[in-house]
């Protein structure tokens, strides 16, 4: 196992911010750990890095005592942090070049990682420019260029492509994959299901520092997978119209969000046309339907009540 962790809690005064959270995770994985803003992604990950004190649990990185062995674990891990972590006034090779020598590099091996670093995020043509003209994604592929240079057994990334461009979000994606094709086992924190659903293994969903589900995609899917669910987009909405929805035979769940219903539904209850029914006897227009497909969002919501971007 490369990370091992048992029981987890991490407190901050009243807020219970990692509710006894367990979880492993083998060499060789993409592990996907998402769930939205304020879940307890960051926290749980810099209790991971011994940057966060924890209350109860234990934490094992490849297979040591995390308090016991911190300084031979923290060599072999590679993080990309929510924050970016460069300097300003170091060219983009200055940056790669300092953090190289905080891992120990020196001499040649020094001076090719750096251009295989600044090669592997596209950055090679900007080796002499400051972080300063960057826009957004490069700052945070030249994050990325710092995070792997040395080669790192264990890369985590947490939510590394908020706020950047199509463009260099699709470039980290690709190199998070490649990564892990030349051996490095990754952690990815996201609150975009999407990304995880294309790039992870193994997912794990956290919401208010609980794991609320965890497996492969086709896992979570199949949790779901016996269910029908419908969305129906509404004209106007009526007091009781959830209410009277739930009361239909074969209904799970109904929820309401802005002018959208969701409707859950065992599989084939056949009650589409009794819930399209109800819906016009309220007097209420049909804008849209759709008959969904599982999808991970689809599981937080059942899961929780709520979208992952609420
Ligand atoms: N230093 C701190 N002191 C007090 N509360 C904190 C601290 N850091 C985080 N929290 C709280 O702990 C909870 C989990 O926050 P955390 O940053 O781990 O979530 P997250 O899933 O990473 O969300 P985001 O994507 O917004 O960073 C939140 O309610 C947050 O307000």
């Amino acid at each position: 196992m490369v990370v091992n962790i048992k029981n987890l809690v991490k407190r901050y005064n009243e807020l219970l911010a990692v509710d006894n959270v367990s979880l492993s995770i083998k060499e060789g994985e993409i592990f996907g750990l998402l769930g939205p803003n304020g879940a307890g992604k960051t926290t749980l990950i810099n209790t991971i890095l011994g940057l966060t004190r924890f209350d109860e649990g234990s934490i094992e990185i490849f297979e040591k005592d995390f308090k016991k062995h911190e300084y031979d674990i923290k060599k072999e891990i590679g993080i990309v942090p929510q924050d970016l972590a460069i300097f300003e006034d170091l060219t983009a090779y200055e940056n790669v070049d300092y953090f190289g020598r905080l891992y120990g590099l020196k001499g040649n091996l020094l001076k090719e990682r750096i251009e295989e670093a600044l090669n592997f995020t596209g950055l090679q043509e900007r080796k002499k420019d400051f972080p300063k003209k960057f826009s957004g994604g490069m700052k945070r592929r030249l994050n990325i260029a710092c995070a792997i240079m040395h080669h790192p057994k264990l890369i985590i990334m947490d939510e590394p492509t908020v706020g950047i461009d199509p463009q260099s979000r699709k470039m980290i994606l690709e190199s998070v994959k490649k990564l892990n094709k030349m051996g490095s086992t990754v952690i990815y924190t996201s609150h975009y299901m999407e990304e995880v659903e294309e790039i992870c293994s193994n997912i794990t969903i956290i919401d208010h520092g609980r794991i609320i589900a965890k497996g492969t995609k086709e896992e979570l899917k199949a949790m779901i997978a016996f269910e029908e669910r419908v969305t129906i987009q509404l004209s106007a909405i009526s007091f009781n119209l959830v209410d009277d929805i739930k009361k239909i035979d074969g209904v799970k769940e109904c929820l309401l969000q802005e002018n959208e219903l969701l409707v859950v539904s065992v599989r084939g209850a056949g009650n589409l046309s009794r819930i399209i029914d109800e819906v016009g006897g309220k007097g209420i227009e049909i804008k849209g339907l759709n008959i969904e497909k599982p999808t991970l969002e689809g599981i937080f919501l059942i899961l929780t009540g709520r979208s992952l971007r609420d």
